[in-house]
């Protein structure tokens, strides 16, 4: 039986991270302890015996460096990895490079709240969760799915928002199932595909 096999993993603690700043599509990389969280992934995939076929991440680089770190671990470097930009970070559009705590004193935690974990509403000039699901998803349906329907064993390196959108298709939350749930950095989520593309299990490697 084929091994339907899909691991999503957000990237390490970011330089912006660390700072408390909206990032976005900025493009900071990972701090030390990022790193660290990175490698620890890694380490903790091939503890649980996991090898991988291919690998897909985002554009910026704290996720590809993740991946990078996590294939190093797993002594698979040589693996096929696909680069897209529908994987990138939700755009914070201008909260990009702001203090979320100087946002929360400017506009109140409510609405910062709402930005930031609301299912449609945009941050000003960015992205809600439903528009970055509106260009993840078809990447996930047309680029990722396949290969994981196919049995070969899939790695994501992505990020907090991208991958609780591809989260809210996999584990069919609705809107408010979705705004609590937040992801670790640097902590992957095993999942294995029914062959109509349900989940039939799920290890969250934080627990
Ligand atoms: O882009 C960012 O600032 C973070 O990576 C995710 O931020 P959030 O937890 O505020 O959505």
């Amino acid at each position: 039986m084929s091994d339907r096999l899909l691991v999503l993993v957000r990237h390490g603690q970011s330089e912006w991270n660390l700072k408390n700043l909206f990032t976005g599509w900025k493009d900071p990389d990972l701090t030390e302890a990022g790193v660290a969280e990175a490698r620890e992934a890694g380490r903790k995939l091939k503890a649980h015996g996991l090898v991988f076929d291919l690998a897909f991440t985002s554009v910026l680089t704290r996720a590809q460096h993740t991946l990078d770190l996590m294939l190093e671990q797993l002594g698979q470097t040589k693996i096929p990895v696909h680069k897209h930009l529908a994987l990138n970070e939700r755009d914070y559009g201008d909260l990009s490079g702001l203090n979320k705590d100087d946002a929360r004193k400017k506009w109140g935690e409510d609405q910062v709240l709402i930005w930031r974990r609301s299912y449609d509403v945009p941050p000003p000039g960015g992205e809600s969760l439903k528009d970055t699901l509106a260009r993840t998803l078809p990447y996930y349906v047309q680029e990722i799915l396949p290969c994981v329907l196919r049995g070969e064993r899939t790695l994501v390196a992505a990020h907090g928002n991208s991958l609780r959108a591809l989260i809210m298709v996999l584990e069919k939350l609705s809107p408010e199932g979705i705004l609590k749930r937040e992801l670790a950095t640097g902590v992957p989520i095993i999942y294995r595909l029914n062959a109509d593309a349900t989940v039939a299990s799920k290890v969250d490697l934080a627990a």
